[in-house]
């Protein structure tokens, strides 16, 4: 299997409803491996997310699935056949157990053949360890396993774009850390994008991230980047109590006994006893949201409040 060549030119999403454009403009191309979606609540990452799995057919622009334009409903179709999609909200039908609801979706997705259609669900029970609590009913599941189930539904097809919509959500530590390893095994010779808020998520399995806000990309490459993008502008100042905090791009606070220390963005140091600190991709991602990269960085002197 390869990783498909996926190119969205000038996408524009406009929803009748409120006349609010979700997309504004939209060009890449996404590279194989795994890719990080970051972007604020209502930034258009779901819609986006769904334009590409061709449930939703853009206002205008195109996006070409090797070659293949989504615009008529055939074509959406067979792009569909080589997409995988977990949205957000999965249905699962409780009283199924895993083997049963893999076996009725793999159905639907036209996998007709018994022997076959069998074969290939416990091919994607083994993928994603579910194989000897298949029998279980899904109402007995934990978040974690529920969400495997997600993915084993979405790759039934042995899809070549793998599409992920916040699947780390609510999950405890060791889950989080299992899913994120499953995504990118199964990213080995696919193309896998997340989308998430968890910026840590796509630090820990990303080479490359998209970040879209207000319906446009703010930001599009390699994860080590971003991070860069915020590289001598990020300074720690630790200040009491009882002082306001920094108005300033905050990205972290820590407690202190005697005060708080403050993970600030700003293109000078902020106060007389500001400390300068590398920047990590949070960093980066932040000034990004704030206009606060380096090349758009304006004001210099002191913006913290008077203590
Ligand atoms: N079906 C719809 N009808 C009308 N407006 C919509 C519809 N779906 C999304 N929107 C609007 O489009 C914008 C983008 O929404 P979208 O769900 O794509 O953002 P998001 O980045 O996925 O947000 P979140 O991180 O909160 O899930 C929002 O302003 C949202 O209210």
């Amino acid at each position: 299997m390869t990783a498909p060549d996926v190119t969205i030119n000038d996408l524009t999403v406009t929803f009748r409803r409120g006349g609010v454009r979700a997309l504004d403009g939209i060009s890449l191309r996404l590279p194989a491996g795994m890719v990080g979606l970051l972007g604020p609540n209502g930034a258009g990452k779901t819609t986006f997310l769904r334009v590409l799995t061709g449930v939703l057919l853009p206002t205008s622009g195109t996006v070409a699935v090797d070659g293949t334009e989504l615009t008529s409903r055939g074509r959406r179709r067979e792009v569909r056949a080589t997409t995988g999609y977990l949205p957000q909200e999965l249905g699962l039908y409780p009283d199924l157990t895993a083997r049963q609801f893999l076996d009725y979706l793999a159905l639907l997705k036209g996998l007709t053949d018994r022997r076959a259609r069998r074969a290939r669900v416990e091919e994607v029970l083994d993928l994603v360890s579910l194989g000897e609590v298949a029998n279980r009913k899904l109402k007995t599941y934990s978040g974690g396993m529920k969400r495997r189930v997600g993915i084993a539904q979405a790759i039934l097809n042995d899809p070549r774009l793998l599409i992920v919509d916040e699947p780390t959500v609510g999950l405890d530590p060791e889950e989080r850390l299992r899913f994120r390893s499953l995504l990118a095994t199964l990213a080995g010779d696919r193309t896998v994008l997340l989308s998430t808020h968890i910026v840590d998520d796509i630090v820990q399995t990303c080479p490359n991230v998209v970040v879209i806000e207000r319906g446009h990309v703010a930001f599009q490459g390699a994860i080590g980047d971003l991070a860069a993008r915020a590289e001598g502008t990020v300074w720690h100042v630790t200040r009491p109590a009882t002082a306001p905090p920094p108005d300033l791009p905050t990205v972290t606070v820590t407690p202190g006994m005697t005060g708080a220390t403050y993970r600030v963005i700003s293109s000078a140091p902020p106060a007389p006893d500001a400390e300068p600190v590398s920047a990590t991709v949070e960093d980066g991602y932040i000034a990004l949201m704030h206009g606060a990269a380096p090349q758009r960085a304006q004001h210099p002197g002191s913006n913290l409040h008077a203590i």
